[in-house]
């Protein structure tokens, strides 16, 4: 490691870590605590590092960034994560200690929105289930699944009509859906029905896509009241994050049959998915990868290098949420 270059802790490499750290290791030294069974301080302590030199940490959503780790670096300058949600980064702390935050940016909200949209028709039209089946039969025959639902006439109640929930009602008008809507407040340029009550959305709607960024308002937005009122064919896709749905409570209303079923692409207490829902035809799983494209990966990466620059030489970040 050249001692001359700034030490960047990575926390959780991007996926394409593996490209991006060789295209930068001569700007910047990686350490990697992600790679290493090390506690943070102990591994510092391995590369003789003192936490003092750290300036930045990269990571992404899957890696918390607790007060603790924010209180054992002193000189930290900034945290730049790979994903949109920052609900991994204890941000009062970022904020009380003037520390500076950057995201993904924009850029994979088509792409999110994509597989929202998939999932939703996936659960729909069973084409998973369906492809199980064929595999298992082997011979294609016609086969004795359950009948899907049209996807055409849906009412689809998205729940935070952000950047992405706007993406997915588009795509979805597109389908012939009905779209409706609930959102911290009501959009004054959107002609959607608005609901202020998610149990009433819930049940005026046939499916609901949750699409809000996980805060403390938002925890567990989505219970066993809005899924009794989502009602028995009722189908919920999740894109956002797994703590906006009372898990527990999701897969009990699975099981007994309380909704329809369910398209995850995120879950509670990742990367752990709950048993119960492996062998549940109606429930498609996916493994928080809604913006697990090519495309989006290597802006990501390209974001987060502009970031570390703009950092390190004092520059406003290129998508801030935190800057001064
Ligand atoms: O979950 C992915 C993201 O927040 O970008």
């Amino acid at each position: 490691m050249a001692q001359n270059l700034p030490y960047v802790l990575v926390l959780g490499p991007p996926l394409t870590y593996s490209e991006f750290q060789p295209r930068y290791s001569s700007s910047y030294n990686f350490l990697n605590l992600s790679s290493s069974p090390l506690p943070l301080l102990q591994f510092l302590a391995a590369h003789r590092v003192h936490p003092s030199s750290i300036r930045a940490i990269l990571c992404n959503p899957l890696q918390r960034v607790t007060a603790d780790v924010l209180r054992s670096l002193p000189s930290l300058g900034v945290v730049i994560t790979t994903s949109v949600g920052t609900d991994h980064i204890d941000l009062s702390e970022c904020r009380r200690r003037g520390i500076r935050v950057a995201t993904a940016g924009g850029l994979s909200t088509e792409d999110v929105a994509d597989l929202a949209v998939g999932l939703l028709i996936d659960v729909l039209r069973r084409i998973s289930a369906s492809d199980r089946c064929v595999r298992k039969l082997i011979r294609f025959e016609f086969l004795n699944l359950p009948l899907g639902s049209q996807v055409g006439g849906k009412r689809v109640g998205i729940v935070g009509l952000g950047k992405i929930g706007m993406e997915v009602a588009k795509r979805l008008e597109a389908f012939g859906c009905k779209i409706l809507y609930h959102s911290r407040s009501k959009k004054p340029s959107v002609s959607y029905p608005f609901y202020s009550s998610i149990v009433e959305l819930a049940a005026s709607s046939d499916v609901l896509v949750v699409c809000c960024a996980l805060t403390e308002e938002s925890h567990h937005i989505i219970d066993r009241k809005v899924m009794l009122a989502l009602g028995k064919d009722g189908v919920i896709v999740n894109i956002g994050r797994g703590a906006l749905i009372d898990e527990k409570e999701l897969v009990q209303c699975l099981v007994e049959k309380e909704i329809g079923g369910a398209g995850l692409d995120v879950f509670e207490n990742e990367p752990h998915v709950p048993k119960e829902l492996i062998s549940l035809d109606n429930v498609v799983l996916s493994p928080h990868a809604a913006s697990m494209t090519l495309e989006s990966f290597n802006h990501t990466m390209e974001i987060a290098a502009g970031n570390l620059e703009a950092f390190f030489s004092n520059k406003p970040l290129l998508t801030p949420l935190l800057d001064d």
